[in-house]
C-alpha cells in the first residue's frame, strides 16, 4: 500500500503524499475499515489526477511539434554538440517548425524561429511572456534577480527601467554624454596612432573604450578597478553560459554543489561584489562631503538619493545589481558589435571602401570626426544594421517565461514554459531576406526596416515590454568609434589570410579570438598621438 501511495504521489505534492502515508500508518496499526476505505479513495483520486496531468502535458507536447525526446534528458543531447545553440536550434526548427517544443531535462521549452511567431509572443501576447525564468547562476550574480535584466515582470522592474531611462538612457541624457564619447574615442585613435603602424589588438582596445564611456556616463568616473572588473565579468559570463545541472534539472540542485560550479560562481560574485561595493561607498562618501553645484548627479547618486528618501525601497545590493547590469549590458554589447562590424568590413573590402569614402568625404575639411555631422553617414548606419542582422549579440535574446496558459496561433503554451526567441535565425530567414547569408548593407538603403522593435524580422534589441532600454545609448557608441576608426586609418590583417569569424557563446556572442589588425594612418587625419 505504501508503495502504491508513493508511486501515485510521486508527481503530485508531497503534502498529499504525507496524507496518504498517514492513512497507511493508521491502517497498519489497526484503524477501522472506514479509514481504509478513505485511504483507498484518496489514492485513487491522486492516481486520476496524476494520469490527467500527464495526459494534458503530453497533449501539449503533441500539439507543438518538436524532435523526439529521450527519457529523462528529453532533447538536451541535441544541444550538446560543438555547434553553437542558435545554429543548432535553427537547424532543428527547419525540420520541426518555427514554433518548436523541446524538453530540456525537466524544463519545458518553446523555441520561436520566425518573425510572425515572434510578433505573436512579443506583441500580441507580450504581457503573458514579459517575465524571465529564474536562472540559478543569474540569481547568484544579480543579487537574487534584483537587476533589470533578470527581475520578474512587475512594479519593481518597471520602476528600475523608468529610473535608468530618465537618468541615463533617454535621448536627452545620451546627447549630454557627447563630450565623454568624443574624448574616449579620441583617446582610442591616439593610442592606435602611437603604435607606429604595428598590429593592434582592437578587441581589447574597443572593450576598454566602451567600458570607459559607460562608467563615466553612469557612475561619474572610470572605475579604479576597471581591468579586474572586466575580467571578473568575463569569467561570470563564461560561467553563466556553462552547464548548470540544476538549470535543466531543478530538483537536482545539489549536483551544482558537488560539481563545484556553484562555488566558482559564488567566488566571482564575491570578487565583483568588492568592486561594486567600492563604487557605492565612493558615492556615499562624496554625497556625505556635499557636492559642488557643478557636479553632475549620476545614476548611482540618484539611486542612493532614492534610497535615502525612502521613495522606492532599494537596498545596497539592489543598487549593485543595477550597476552590474549597466556595466555589462552597456559595454560588452556595443564593443562586440563594433568588433563584428570591423570583421565584416575586412571580409568585404568593397563595403569597407564605401563606408570609408563616405566618412572621409563628410569630415574631409575637419580632419577628425565629431558627432555634429554623424547623422550624414547614411551608409555607415546601414553597415551597423547589417552587422546587427548577421551578428545579433544576444542571438537568442533573453529567455522569457509564460505566466499563464496561452494559445499562440493554435498552439497551447502552458504556464511556466520557457520561451526562447531565435533572433539570429529570424535575421537570416530567406522568407524575409534576399541572400540572407551575405553581408550587404545596401539592403537597408531606402528601407524603413529598423531595429526599434516594430519590424519583427529584425529584432537584435528584442521587442515588446522587455525590449532593450539601451538602444539610444548604444547607437552613438557604435557610430562614433566606427566612423573614427574608418576615417583615421586603413586596415588590413597582419598576414595574408582569411579573417577568422569564429563565434564564442557566452551571455553574448562575441568573436572567439581577438580581432588584431594593422592600421595605416590616413594622410588627412589631424590627430597626433
Ligand atoms: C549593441 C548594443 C546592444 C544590443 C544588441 C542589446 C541587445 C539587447 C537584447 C536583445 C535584450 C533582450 C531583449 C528581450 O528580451 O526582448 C537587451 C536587454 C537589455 N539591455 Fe541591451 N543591448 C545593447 C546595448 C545596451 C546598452 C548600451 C544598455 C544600457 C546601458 C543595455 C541595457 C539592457 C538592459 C537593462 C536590458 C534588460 C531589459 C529588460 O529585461 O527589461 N543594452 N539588450
Amino acid at each position: 500500500m505504501l508503495l502504491i501511495s508513493a508511486f501515485f504521489c510521486f508527481r503530485s505534492s508531497s503534502f498529499l503524499f504525507l496524507k496518504a502515508l498517514l492513512f497507511f500508518v493508521l491502517m497498519e496499526f489497526g484503524i477501522p475499515l472506514f479509514h481504509i476505505f478513505i485511504s483507498f479513495l484518496l489514492v485513487l483520486l491522486m492516481a486520476i489526477r496524476s494520469v490527467r496531468k500527464s495526459k494534458a502535458r503530453s497533449l501539449t507536447q503533441r500539439l507543438i511539434p518538436g524532435p523526439r525526446k529521450l527519457p529523462l534528458i528529453g532533447n538536451l543531447h541535441q544541444l550538446a554538440g560543438p555547434t553553437l545553440p542558435h545554429r543548432t536550434l535553427r537547424d532543428l526548427a527547419t525540420k520541426h517548425g518555427t514554433v518548436m517544443h523541446l524538453q530540456l531535462g525537466q524544463v519545458s521549452t518553446v523555441v520561436i524561429s520566425s518573425a510572425e511567431m515572434a510578433e505573436e509572443i512579443m506583441k500580441t501576447h507580450d504581457i503573458v511572456f514579459a517575465s524571465r525564468p529564474s536562472l540559478v547562476a543569474a540569481k547568484i550574480i544579480t543579487y537574487e534577480c534584483t537587476d533589470i535584466v533578470f527581475s520578474p515582470y512587475g512594479k519593481y522592474w518597471r520602476n528600475l527601467r523608468k529610473i535608468c531611462t530618465s537618468e541615463l538612457l533617454s535621448a536627452s541624457r545620451v546627447a549630454s554624454f557627447r563630450s565623454i564619447r568624443e574624448e574616449e574615442v579620441l583617446n582610442l585613435v591616439k593610442t592606435i596612432k602611437s603604435n607606429d603602424g604595428l598590429a593592434v589588438n582592437l578587441s581589447q582596445k574597443v572593450f576598454s573604450m566602451t567600458y570607459g564611456i559607460t562608467a563615466r556616463a553612469a557612475f561619474g568616473k572610470k572605475c579604479k578597478y576597471q581591468d579586474s572588473f572586466i575580467s571578473v565579468v568575463a569569467e561570470q559570463t563564461k560561467l553563466v553560459s556553462g552547464f548548470f545541472v540544476s538549470e535543466f534539472f531543478p530538483s537536482l540542485q545539489f549536483l551544482d554543489v558537488v560539481s563545484g560550479i556553484k562555488y566558482r560562481v559564488e567566488k566571482t560574485r564575491a570578487e565583483a561584489d568588492g568592486i561594486l561595493e567600492s563604487i557605492v561607498n565612493d558615492h556615499k562618501e562624496s554625497r556625505a562631503r556635499g557636492r559642488s553645484k557643478d557636479d553632475r548627479e549620476d545614476l548611482v547618486d540618484l539611486l542612493l538619493r532614492l534610497q535615502e528618501d525612502d521613495e522606492f525601497p532599494l537596498t545596497d545590493n539592489n543598487v549593485k545589481a543595477i550597476i552590474l547590469d549597466i556595466f555589462t549590458a552597456g559595454s560588452e554589447t556595443s564593443a562586440s558589435t563594433v568588433e563584428w562590424a570591423l570583421s565584416e568590413m575586412i571580409k568585404n573590402p568593397r563595403v569597407m571602401a564605401k563606408a570609408q569614402a563616405e566618412v572621409r568625404q563628410v569630415f574631409q575639411g575637419k580632419g577628425n570626426v565629431d558627432e555634429t555631422g554623424i547623422h550624414q553617414l547614411q551608409y555607415l548606419k546601414c553597415v551597423i544594421k547589417e552587422t546587427l542582422r548577421l551578428h545579433p549579440i544576444l542571438p537568442l535574446l533573453l529567455p522569457r517565461e509564460c505566466s499563464k496558459n496561452c494559445e499562440v496561433n493554435g498552439f497551447e503554451i502552458p504556464s511556466k514554459t520557457r520561451v526562447i526567441i531565435n533572433a539570429w535565425a529570424i535575421g537570416r530567414d530567406p522568407n524575409h531576406w534576399a541572400q540572407p547569408e551575405n553581408f550587404e548593407p545596401e539592403r537597408f538603403i531606402n528601407s524603413s526596416v529598423d531595429f526599434l522593435g516594430t519590424n519583427f524580422e529584425f529584432i537584435p534589441f528584442g521587442a515588446g515590454r522587455r525590449i532593450c532600454p539601451g538602444i539610444l545609448f548604444a547607437v552613438p557608441n557604435l557610430e562614433l568609434p566606427l566612423a573614427q576608426l574608418l576615417f583615421h586609418f586603413d586596415w588590413k590583417l597582419p598576414k595574408q589570410e582569411d579573417i577568422d569569424m569564429t563565434e564564442e557563446f557566452g551571455l553574448s556572442v562575441r568573436r572567439k579570438n581577438d580581432l588584431v589588425l594593422v592600421p595605416t594612418p590616413y594622410h588627412a587625419s589631424i590627430i597626433v598621438s
